[in-house]
């Protein structure tokens, strides 16, 4: 059985100075500085991510990709080709932060898979439900309609990040019932879309921090955590691959 994964999001913090005494912290740290284990920085820093991790096992990972493949008169985007050729293993398509803020929607996000795929990178498909859907009882749609976009790559390996929109940056976790029958209802799906021979990890993601990493994480349905706020300090974060490493 493949190991759990933990991918650390950044989002839109870091600058040089603070990102190289972190990463050096990352690196000193055994819990950290293993296979499984990666961080998804801003698109200006994954050169020094790159820098950083030569020589260790821990994956650079990219937030987000342009859904155009091929290079040309695109202003402002990054191709998956350019992230496979700065190293990139890993890239997030469709968090719930791009799809509210910046209008992703079903079609650009499956462009965006095909061209992830296609470059070699490994895609974190995000999906999620926002707090209304949940209480209105819609989650198992709302979240089924967004895995219908994995229709669009052939699927050998993948990551699907289950993130409830209600439970990201608020400190609010999900039951780990919630989480279970979540997880549980993805995987199905992904099995019914791509088969068993796929190898496909659901991650949890949504105030994961080191107080309830091993709870969450000893879940067989949890293949993985997507982690934001915590993986921007080493303690935290080396408890959460600590909590991981253990279902090694
Ligand atoms: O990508 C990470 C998720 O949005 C979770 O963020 P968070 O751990 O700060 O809640």
């Amino acid at each position: 059985m493949q190991g759990k994964l933990v991918l650390g999001n950044w989002k839109m913090n870091g600058r040089l100075a603070a990102n190289l005494a972190l990463l050096q912290a990352m690196l000193a740290d055994a819990d950290i500085n293993r296979a499984g284990v990666g961080i998804a920085a801003p698109y200006p820093y994954l050169a020094q991510l790159g820098a950083a991790f030569a020589g260790s096992q821990l994956a650079v990972a990219a937030q987000d990709v342009s859904r155009y493949a091929a290079d040309g008169a695109f202003t402002g985007e990054v191709s998956a080709d350019m992230l496979a050729d700065m190293g990139c293993r890993y890239v997030l398509i469709g968090h719930s932060e791009r799809r509210q803020y910046f209008a992703e929607d079903d079609a650009c996000l499956r462009q965006k898979l095909q061209a992830a795929v296609t470059a070699g990178l490994v895609p974190v498909y995000c999906v999620g439900e926002t707090l209304q859907e949940r209480e209105s009882g819609r989650f198992a749609e709302v979240v089924g309609e967004q895995l219908q976009a994995l229709d669009a790559i052939s699927g050998k390996e993948y990551v699907v990040a289950y993130e409830p929109v209600w439970a990201i940056g608020t400190g609010r976790v999900a039951s780990i019932e919630q989480i279970d029958e979540a997880h549980r209802l993805i995987l199905e799906r992904v099995l019914q879309c791509h088969g068993a021979s796929a190898s496909i990890r659901v991650l949890y993601g949504g105030s994961v921090k080191a107080d309830n990493a091993d709870a969450i994480l000893s879940l067989a349905s949890v293949g993985g955590a997507l982690v934001g706020g915590a993986s921007l300090e080493v303690k935290g974060f080396g408890k959460i691959c600590q909590s991981a490493k253990k279902t090694l």
